[in-house]
């Protein structure tokens, strides 16, 4: 049976932040999640979500651009596809679209839930050799810019079994504000838990060494990506100097990148981040890169709400190992949960959803509210509860 594009839907969902989310490039205040559906001529629906953050302060596509590379240019090409051949599918799409990871990656996963849908089986079966781990182990990211209170949301989070992995956002301040910041909240957490730092891309050599050196003696256990993403010799000079590990992250968009900063040995553990690498599959590449490369692997996010999570979530949980865990903790960062219900986090990690496809339904409702492009039944309900 042949199964097409009968219809395509996009469309951003601003949902705000629980607090500001303080990052080097930029401060989310919300998120603006990319969403696509694509209903197939068989009756059966996809989802799939690319989502950036801040904007284009972290990278070259943006959520509107996102949008408007699938309406205009993936769309047309999708509609002559027969999407149940999912490989075959995205292949054709980019021999028509360069670059646009982001909202490749968005196109891939929902056509990856349709097909899992169609088949009654789990995204992660339908990924290299499949599932080898139903529980992933989820970081938190402490980025509210002030160290009294990320302390006191680490204390919290371990409390309530939610995250002992804490990932701190820096970058911003002088490299000697960071460390400080750094270390008080480490001496805080001691071994109840690890601390990793995100520059984001913000030092120079000269500071990357002199803050790596530091860090490591602050008991912080990875640095992730100090340096410009193509500073690649830089990456391996600080990765042959230092004990601590450096982990590449914008360094990486896909296989190719993959290689070369495997080759140049700039990295000893990769950021596998399925937006970033465009798509599921590219993702796979990436780890099997850096697997065969003897580099440890970490599943990042770019904070993607319950799709992008849950799509994460089943290509992380097909890789044989996963050293450093996950920090699929998007949706909790968000005051509004769109999934009808909500994924699993207890003991300190996230299930991964078991149900055909992503096993996942977003709630229509709260889609409806959060759109961008609402329309006047929900401004009105939203004035009359004002009134
Ligand atoms: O890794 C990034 O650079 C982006 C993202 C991941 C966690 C977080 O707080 O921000
Ligand atoms: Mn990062």
């Amino acid at each position: 049976m042949t199964s097409k594009a009968a219809q395509i839907d996009t469309f951003i969902v601003d949902v705000p932040t629980i607090r500001p989310h303080v990052l080097a490039m930029a401060t989310m205040r919300s998120q603006a999640v990319v969403l696509v559906r694509i209903t197939c001529s068989d009756g059966v629906i996809g989802i799939g979500e690319g989502t950036t953050i801040g904007g284009l302060s972290y990278g070259e596509e943006s959520p509107e651009g996102i949008k408007l590379a699938i309406d205009t240019y993936i769309a047309p090409v999708l509609k002559t596809c027969e999407v149940s051949r999912v490989a075959e599918t995205m292949s054709k799409i980019g021999r028509s679209v360069v670059g646009n990871h982001i909202a490749k990656c968005a196109i891939e996963t929902a056509l990856l839930d349709a097909a899992g849908k169609r088949l009654g089986v789990p995204v992660s079966e339908l990924i290299g050799g499949g599932r080898v781990r139903d529980r992933l182990a989820v970081a938190w990211t402490l980025a509210s810019g002030n160290t009294a209170r990320d302390i006191e949301e680490a204390e919290a989070m371990i409390e309530a079994r939610r995250h002992s992995i804490f990932k701190l956002k820096i970058g911003k301040r002088s490299v000697a504000d960071d460390v400080a910041h750094v270390a008080a909240i480490k001496k805080a957490i001691g071994n109840r838990g690890s601390v990793r730092v995100d520059v984001n891309q913000g030092w120079d050599e000269a500071q990357a060494n002199a803050g790596m050196k530091m860090l490591e003696d602050a008991g912080c256990d990875l640095v992730e990506q100090p340096v410009a993403r193509d500073a690649l010799a830089t990456m391996a000079r600080l990765s042959a100097r230092h004990g601590i590990p450096l982990m590449a992250d914008e360094a990486l968009h896909g296989p190719r990148d993959a290689f070369r900063v495997a080759a140049s040995a700039g990295a000893r553990v990769f950021a596998v981040k399925i937006a970033q690498s465009g798509g599921l599959h590219a993702g796979r590449d990436v780890a099997t890169i850096a697997d065969a490369s003897g580099i440890g692997l970490y599943g990042g996010t770019m904070l993607e709400a319950g799709v992008g999570t849950a799509a994460s979530a089943h290509l992380f949980a097909t890789f044989p190992k996963l050293a450093w865990g996950t920090e699929l903790f998007g949706p909790l960062l968000l005051t509004e949960e769109i999934l009808a219900e909500p994924l699993d986090y207890a003991d300190f990690s996230l299930g991964v959803p078991t149900g055909p496809g992503l096993g996942i339904a977003l709630d229509e409702d709260k889609i409806a509210r959060f759109r961008r492009d609402r329309t006047a039944p929900t401004l009105h309900v939203v004035a009359a509860k004002g009134a």
